[in-house]
């Protein structure tokens, strides 16, 4: 990535400072429970766990969670020898406004370039996505993943970890539907055609880390982030109740769940989507894979009817996920002068 340029820097109220490493951070949730039942009587403590965590924070771990690490391993493996190759041969893969799976080295989170080198991969391959806001787009667009030659084990590497964690998903989609007082399997039915996808991500020694951040603030924008982080650390949530930035301590052989903008308005508001960013260092590089479990394109994002009344109504106006997904994905592509897509856009004032 060679010298620092302008674009990589933070406006000084978003510069990283030392963040606070609380002494209990974000809620470690054992699911072990989940391996011997699924009655909800037996699971009703769980289920109230990830209730409050999701209403509190917005993030927690979780331990005990039945992804095989030798799947996480490999796929980490796999990815390392992929992001050590010369920068010609990834760009022979790279992803563009059309199809943006594959590699990319120019991401931009809110405007501002991020410290970092991403390997986009789709969970169901060939899935369709909307056409974007812009009124020139119409057409859908078909997302598809694209292989390097080497190393040749990525893309298994790729498809077997996310069937493993697109399991985990389901299985954490259904706690937080119960833990909303719905049926289990209330959330599962827009996930038919999903547009999920992992996301390698990989963040090489930064001379100016003070100035730069390896990912922008950001929320991030589906229904769930089940997110896999090495041993180094760097991601900050921020705290819902006073504001400020946590480190989340990375934990062996756990995974970090991050509540997405679709739960959030789909509970209207019960729950959180927390502000989260990452920190980058000058001495280690880190990688990170995060599985964005995403509803099918055409899902019509709203808050549930069994969760609204009169006395609580709806916060948010209908919204079409694939166009969201779209119009976000475009944004990251380059430098714009305008904000780019948030749900608050579709906020009804209240
Ligand atoms: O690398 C991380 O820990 C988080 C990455 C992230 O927030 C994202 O890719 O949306
Ligand atoms: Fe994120």
């Amino acid at each position: 990535m060679g010298e620092i340029d302008g674009a990589f820097i933070q406006a000084i109220e978003h510069r990283p400072k030392p963040a606070i490493v609380e002494a209990e951070g974000i809620p470690l949730i054992d699911l072990s429970l989940l391996n011997t039942s699924d009655d909800p009587r037996v699971l009703a403590g769980l289920i109230a766990e990830i209730g409050d965590a999701c209403k509190n924070w917005g993030f927690f771990q979780v331990i005990n969670h039945g992804v095989p690490s030798g799947l996480l391993w490999g796929l980490l493996t796999a990815g390392k020898k992929f992001f050590d190759l010369p920068l010609q041969e990834k760009r022979k893969v790279r992803r563009d406004e059309d199809n943006p799976m594959g590699y990319f080295d120019t991401e931009h989170t809110k405007n501002v370039r991020d410290w970092k080198e991403v390997f986009y991969v789709m969970v169901d391959n060939g899935n369709v996505n909307s056409a974007s806001h812009e009124p020139a787009d119409q057409e859908l667009h078909k997302l598809i993943n694209q292989w390097p030659e080497y190393p040749p084990e990525l893309r298994e590497a790729c498809e077997e970890y996310s069937r493993s964690v697109e399991k985990l998903s389901y299985k954490l989609l259904e706690l937080i539907s119960m833990s909303l007082g719905l049926p289990a399997k209330r959330f599962n039915g827009f996930f038919k055609e999903q547009t999920s996808f992992i996301k390698l991500n990989h963040y090489p020694p930064c001379p100016t880390p003070q100035l730069a951040l390896g990912v922008g603030r950001h929320k991030d924008p589906g229904a769930l982030t089940v997110l896999a982080q090495d041993d180094v650390g760097g991601l900050e949530v921020k705290r819902k109740a006073n504001g400020e930035w946590i480190s989340v301590k990375p934990i062996p052989d756990s995974y970090i769940i991050n509540v997405g903008d679709i739960i959030k308005v789909w509970s209207n508001e019960k729950y959180e989507s927390a502000e989260h960013r990452v920190v980058v260092n000058s001495e280690k590089e880190r990688f990170s894979i995060p599985f964005f479990f995403n509803p099918s394109y055409y899902t019509v994002v709203k808050p549930i009817e069994e969760l609204i009344d009169d006395k609580n109504p709806a916060k948010y106006t209908e919204y079409n996920w694939g166009m969201f997904l779209r119009t976000r994905m475009t944004s990251n592509f380059k430098k714009l002068e305008v904000e780019n897509l948030q749900i608050h856009h579709f906020k009804i004032p209240q």
